[in-house]
């Protein structure tokens, strides 16, 4: 069988005065090695793009992270200037995008501001600023110039028992990194929560009831994929889902 296709999501940087569509590479090899797949960024083009047509061709999404935030609008309240940047042709794009996949059964894995994406598009709401909020802890990344720290492990997860995570990671406790100032608040319709930190902050979701894969983290296993074993076998489950939607899509 040829290699399965990922859409990866984009976000829009101004660099040299040109608009870029980006996504970060470790996203890209996560989906090259962890998932044994060929990543394709689709640009954040919003309404031009026929999302359907380039659904038609691909066998699952990944949803990236970033430090930009989901538009509160989407949500139902007012955006802020200290609750951006905000990038609102990823907005365009992604929401759509994220809800149409489930609808059809493309298998999603959602990381991030993916997963707080996934969450919006599936009317959900999100948590601003929470270390600000009382009994939170701050899942804040390190200040730091190095990659490697801001990505360090940072706290441990408790998964939902008997769930989907659990049948990926199995039931030993393991401990995420952490890079994110935002979490869901009610959940999208579906979602089923997958794993939670100490402080109660959900840190992974699935959809229930759904015709395909659709899992997603608030931690980054993208990162880690080479060396840290949860972070691969969540990319290698993601890969297992891509080739069997593209079995079936191809009617091989
Ligand atoms: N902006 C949202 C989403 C967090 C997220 O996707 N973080 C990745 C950032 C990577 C980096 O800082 O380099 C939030 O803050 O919750």
């Amino acid at each position: 069988m040829t290699k399965p296709l990922v859409l990866v999501t984009a976000d829009v940087k101004a660099v040299d005065g040109y608009n870029w569509h980006a996504a970060v590479s470790t996203y890209l090899q996560a989906v090259l090695k962890g998932s044994d797949a060929i990543p394709m960024i689709l640009p954040s083009l919003g309404p031009d793009l026929d999302l359907d047509a380039a659904l038609d061709q691909v066998d699952g999404v990944l949803a990236t992270g970033s430090r930009s935030n989901v538009n509160p609008q989407l949500y139902g309240r007012e955006p802020t200037e200290e609750n951006g940047p905000y990038d609102p042709d990823r907005d365009a794009t992604t929401m759509p995008l994220l809800k149409r996949a489930v609808e059809r059964g493309v298998p999603v894995f959602a990381i991030c501001r993916g997963m707080q994406e996934l969450n919006v598009a599936l009317g959900g709401t999100l948590l601003t600023e929470i270390q600000a909020i009382e009994g939170r802890k701050d899942h804040r990344a390190p200040v730091s110039e190095h990659q490697e720290e801001r990505f360090r492990i940072a706290h441990p997860v408790e998964v939902t028992a008997g769930g989907s995570l659990e049948k990926v990671l199995g039931a030993e406790p393991f401990e995420v990194n952490s890079l994110h100032r935002q979490a869901l608040g009610d959940l999208g319709n579906g979602l089923t929560i997958e794993a939670l930190a100490e402080d109660g902050t959900i840190e992974a979701v699935s959809l229930t009831d759904s015709p395909g894969y659709v899992l997603a983290t608030q931690w980054h296993p993208e990162y880690w994929v080479t060396t840290d074993g949860p972070s691969k076998r969540l990319f290698a489950a993601f890969g297992e889902a891509v080739r069997a939607y593209r079995e079936k899509r191809l009617g091989l």
